[in-house]
């Protein structure tokens, strides 16, 4: 098993940019990759929604991780990939290979199995597995709005006992009774990361070490100013910046993520193309224009 990093700051699952002929602008990736580090962020996680993964085949997957392992090497930066899929097995399968490519990642960021909804009992059991068989820690990547799948703070907190398991990336679409559980009584040097966008401020109030966070693609120093902020007990500063952060969020997902932040990474000449893969579709000029001028605002 890797040595244990703690998971603490902000995370930027990176977008996948595409060349105009389709295939993937390595240069803009690595690019892209390093200005976020520039900009001060703990952390890169490769694969994520984000990345479009599920859009990528395996020759394409395996080069985006190569990009940002690579560029993670390189400024002694914490590596995240999003790995495996909805079955145990398969993602055993997947968590020994990514051991074998990257044994330098810090953590495999695992959704809890989507679609099948096994229950509290069957999520449980199928993270213990993993985590039994997995050269790397794991971050379960709870999204229930996506996956079909809740779980209880009880649950949540097995997990989190569970050696192996390091944190988990938070991400319910609101705060309630479990999180403010979950938030009370996480073990030490289990990672709880915000992992809605438009809550990391409220998350990180409440103890979150940190979030993995698409609209840090954009004001990414302010992100990283906001948990230092709250790192830091400055309550007012970080509340109100919170509140800006939030805006700035709710205008990076007007559209189906990542359609809005690859629109404004193009247009911030950032990357080649705002081109996304279909079931995708671009976003428009309207939320384009909104989310670039909440960047601006928050980065002038
Ligand atoms: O790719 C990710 O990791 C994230 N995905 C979420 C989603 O698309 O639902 C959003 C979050 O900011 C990071």
């Amino acid at each position: 098993m890797n040595q244990h990093i703690p998971l603490t700051g902000i995370f930027v699952p990176l977008v996948t940019p595409f060349a105009a002929d389709g295939t993937i602008a390595r240069p803009a990736l690595e690019a892209l990759a390093h200005s976020l580090l520039d900009e001060g962020v703990a952390g890169l996680a490769a694969l994520g929604t984000t990345a479009e993964a599920a859009a990528l085949d395996e020759a394409e997957r395996r080069t985006v991780v190569g990009v940002v392992a690579a560029v993670c090497r390189g400024r002694g930066a914490t590596l995240l990939v999003g790995t495996g899929g909805a079955g145990t097995r398969g993602t055993v399968e997947a968590l020994l290979a990514l051991g074998k490519s990257t044994p330098e990642a810090a953590a495999a960021m695992v959704t809890v199995p989507a679609f099948s909804r096994p229950g509290e009992a069957g999520v449980v059991a199928h993270f213990r597995r993993l985590a039994e068989a997995s050269p790397v820690p794991l971050v379960v990547y709870h999204i229930p709005y996506r996956t079909g799948q809740p779980l209880s703070a009880a649950a949540l907190l097995e997990l989190a006992a569970v050696p192996g398991i390091a944190g988990v990336k938070y991400a319910v679409g609101g705060i309630d009774q479990d999180t403010v559980e979950l938030l009370g009584s996480a073990p030490a040097g289990f990672a709880v990361l915000a992992g809605d966008d438009a809550f990391l401020s409220p998350l990180l109030a409440l103890g979150a070490a940190g979030g993995i966070l698409a609209s840090a693609h954009l004001a990414t120093a302010r992100f990283v100013e906001l948990a230092a902020a709250w790192q830091a007990g400055e309550a007012a500063r970080a509340r109100d910046l919170g509140h800006q952060l939030a805006a700035l969020a709710k205008a990076a997902f007007a559209g189906p993520n990542p359609t809005v932040i690859k629109a404004v990474l193009h247009a911030q000449g950032r990357i080649p193309t705002p081109d996304v893969r279909l079931p995708l579709l671009p976003a428009g000029p309207v939320e384009t224009a909104v989310a670039l001028a909440g960047t601006d605002r928050l980065t002038r």
